[in-house]
């Protein structure tokens, strides 16, 4: 029995830092939509008792570390499923990007597995078990638009934003989302206006959502890498309509509505970086099991 799942990758229109908590997370208000750039999981049913992963991305790890296993490890567990999975990961999404590349993956494979050991549960049950891989699973396994608060584990839906261009640009290093918020100062950070931010979706006003798109942690990568800087300069100028690092980052990502001023931002950008996208916004909740 085989099993195919697509695992989308996500922006943060908006992402808000509120305060340090006391299980040293941080509280958070975040709009995230998901983007057609997916990895392709390829779950298949193993009548032995384990997890094998493999996948042709040498920056993922092939074993207990990967998040796709730990999430199949999961389920394995906490149901005492006997049958066993083979995960094989095609890589598509940039690693430690700001784009929840192994978060959606992990996503991915609690949706699979769930149905591959028939284990009935909805999708609810699977966000909730998915907060404990980290804190951006829960809202990996709805995909769509969301308003993520608490660690990123608590999801209120939100409308799909209008149909859009979004070029992604990931200059080559990585980064650790330990060490942005690590390196946080909350007294000198700027704060997203996160209720106009969903106003503007509710509303399906793409020049609002375009104004009102912030991240707290962006300050923080700035300052630890230039070159990210400089591809937000490069995008402004190519004329988009919204520039903002995603999540930790490095990724970069613009908004622009008309794919002829898309393509001229993706061409001057193909020649700054390699890993440089060209997607649609996907924003609503696609059935991924395809
Ligand atoms: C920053 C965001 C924004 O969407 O995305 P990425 O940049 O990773 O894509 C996420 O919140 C990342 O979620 P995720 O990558 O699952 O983080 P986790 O593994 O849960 O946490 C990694 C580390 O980040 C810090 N962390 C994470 C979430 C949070 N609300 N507060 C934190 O302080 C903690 O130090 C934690 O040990
Ligand atoms: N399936 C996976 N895909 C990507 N990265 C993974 C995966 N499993 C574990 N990792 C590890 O997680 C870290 C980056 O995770 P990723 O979700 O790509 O970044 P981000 O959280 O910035 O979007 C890397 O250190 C990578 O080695």
């Amino acid at each position: 029995m085989q099993i195919l799942e697509k695992a989308p990758a996500k922006i943060n229109l908006s992402l808000d830092a509120l305060h340090k908590r006391a299980d040293g997370f941080h509280e958070v208000e975040m709009v995230m939509t998901t983007v057609d750039l997916a990895d392709r999981i390829e779950l298949t049913l193993l009548s032995d008792d384990e997890i094998k992963v493999e996948s042709e991305s040498r920056f993922v790890p092939n074993d207990e570390r990967n998040l796709a296993y730990r999430a199949a490890q999961l389920l394995k567990d906490r149901f005492r499923v006997t049958q066993g999975v083979k995960i094989f990961i095609e890589k598509n999404i940039p690693v430690a990007a700001g784009l929840a590349g192994g978060s959606s993956d992990a996503a991915a494979v609690l949706r699979g597995v769930n149905r591959m050991w028939g284990l009935g549960l909805s999708m609810d049950e699977l966000a909730e078990l998915g907060s404990e891989i980290g804190s951006d699973v829960s809202f990996c396994v709805y995909g769509g638009t969301a308003l993520a608060t608490g660690r990123g584990e608590k999801i209120q839906h939100l409308p799909a934003p209008p149909p859009c261009w979004v070029v992604l640009s990931k200059p080559t290093l990585g980064v650790s989302t330990q060490s942005v918020y690590k390196n946080l100062d909350l007294s000198a950070a700027q704060h997203p206006n996160t209720e106009a931010m969903v106003e503007a979706l509710k509303k399906g006003d793409y020049y609002g959502i375009c104004k009102n798109v912030g991240n707290t942690l962006e300050g923080v990568t700035l300052q630890m890498h230039e070159e990210v800087g400089q591809i937000k300069e490069q995008m402004k100028q190519a004329g988009a309509d919204a520039v903002l690092m995603s999540g930790s980052g490095p990724t970069v990502f613009s908004l622009v509505e008309h794919d002829a001023r898309a393509q001229r931002i993706y061409n001057s950008l193909k020649g700054f970086c390699t890993e440089v996208f060209m997607v649609r916004m996907l924003g609503y909740r696609e059935p991924l099991d395809k």
